[in-house]
């Protein structure tokens, strides 16, 4: 038997309802991605779950995608996401591959021990700021800890605005603080290093209704049970965690709009430099630099910054250069190929 879930379980709502024109709402029938196949991408509707094969007239789709369909089950088109989770492909000529999409918030779980850096919280945040989704820093481990307290602090004082908790995930009853970005409607995603406790966080956010996992739980058509690994899991609260490999191994390429979100209070100061090409070194008239010495912004922040840009303009770079490289090659062989066309013709 397939489960059914309602629209709202699956995440659906007012975003992607305003897409819909009078007539779609009556004659098409909303789904979302919830696992990709090398064939087929699966798909749940209100009318349980559904296969969809990979065709040349169905665009590049991804976990976390609403579509409509036809009755049929066919594709219709794509509704416009929320939020878009990708990674530069290397070695292909697709140079994006989709990782998630329609994420509303972002957990950055980040234990409080040796794993604890304020850089890799930034990193994250550009990330998460490039994507289009919120984010909230997640503090775990607390109960390994003297003084969490003053970890808030320090995470706190990278902004002011920033959503910050502690959870011990091993007391399901501390993950309530989470709640407010878990209700229905709301799609939410869990990044961190290896070992910091994702895990552990995402059976709190579960609660009881771990078993209640769609892909786990489904079937196909006929009945038959399929072995889709878990991607889409509801939580109590009504919200829906989306849980995909790729997401726990993002890389940061190409975010330079996110970086500048992400520190804002240096792009501010960077526009105030008197050069455009300044180098926040000894540059006359380096508004940054000013404001290091005058204690405004601290010395990590400021280079972790530099850091992350020079890291995100090399990966750039390398892979247009990786492009144009495919490119050549790709000419090289059409002329080698025509060349020897001319030959068999002449011969
Ligand atoms: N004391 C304590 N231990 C925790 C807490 N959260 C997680 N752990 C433990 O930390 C270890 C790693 O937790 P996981 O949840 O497996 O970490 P993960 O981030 O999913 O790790 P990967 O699967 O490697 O990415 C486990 O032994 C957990 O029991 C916590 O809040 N307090
Ligand atoms: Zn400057």
């Amino acid at each position: 038997m397939t489960t059914i879930y309602s629209l709202s379980q699956l995440g659906w709502s007012p975003f992607f309802q305003q897409q819909l024109s009078l007539e779609e709402c009556t004659q098409y029938l909303p789904a979302r991605v919830i696992a990709q196949h090398r064939s087929h991408l699966e798909l749940y509707s209100e009318q349980g779950q559904r296969r969809l094969p990979h065709t040349s007239k169905i665009p590049a789709l991804t976990v976390g995608d609403w579509v409509l369909l036809h009755e049929d089950g066919t594709f219709y088109r794509l509704l416009e996401r929320l939020s878009r989770f990708s990674r530069k492909a290397s070695g292909s000529k697709v140079s994006e591959q989709l990782i998630a999409s329609n994420i509303d918030t972002v957990f950055i779980t980040t234990s409080l021990n040796q794993d604890f850096s304020l850089n890799r919280i930034e990193r994250y945040l550009a990330l998460i700021k490039e994507a289009g989704a919120d984010a909230v820093v997640v503090l775990t481990k607390p109960d390994l800890c003297d003084d969490p307290g003053s970890y808030l602090q320090q995470v706190q004082a990278l902004d002011p605005l920033l959503m910050v908790e502690v959870v011990n995930g091993l007391d399901v009853s501390s993950a309530k603080v989470l709640l407010p970005w878990c209700r229905s409607g709301n799609s939410v995603a869990v990044l961190g290093s290896s070992g910091v406790g994702k895990s552990t966080l995402v059976n709190a956010l579960l609660g009881e209704s771990t078993q209640q996992t769609a892909a786990a739980r489904s079937a196909d058509d006929k009945g038959r049970h399929t072995t889709t690994s878990r991607t889409l899991h509801l939580m109590p609260g009504g919200g829906v965690l989306l849980d995909t490999p790729g997401m726990r191994e993002l890389q940061l390429t190409d975010c330079e709009a996110g970086l500048e979100e992400a520190f804002a209070d240096i792009s501010a100061l960077i526009e105030q430099c008197r050069y455009s090409d300044c180098q926040h070194n000894s540059e006359p008239g380096c508004a940054v630099q000013s404001a290091l010495k005058a204690s405004q912004i601290d010395q990590r922040r400021l280079s972790n910054y530099l850091k992350l840009m020079r890291e995100q303009a090399h990966n750039s770079a390398s892979l247009a250069e990786k492009r144009e490289k495919d490119r050549a090659l790709g000419r090289f062989y059409r002329s080698v190929q025509n060349e020897s066309r001319k030959r068999k013709k002449g011969s």
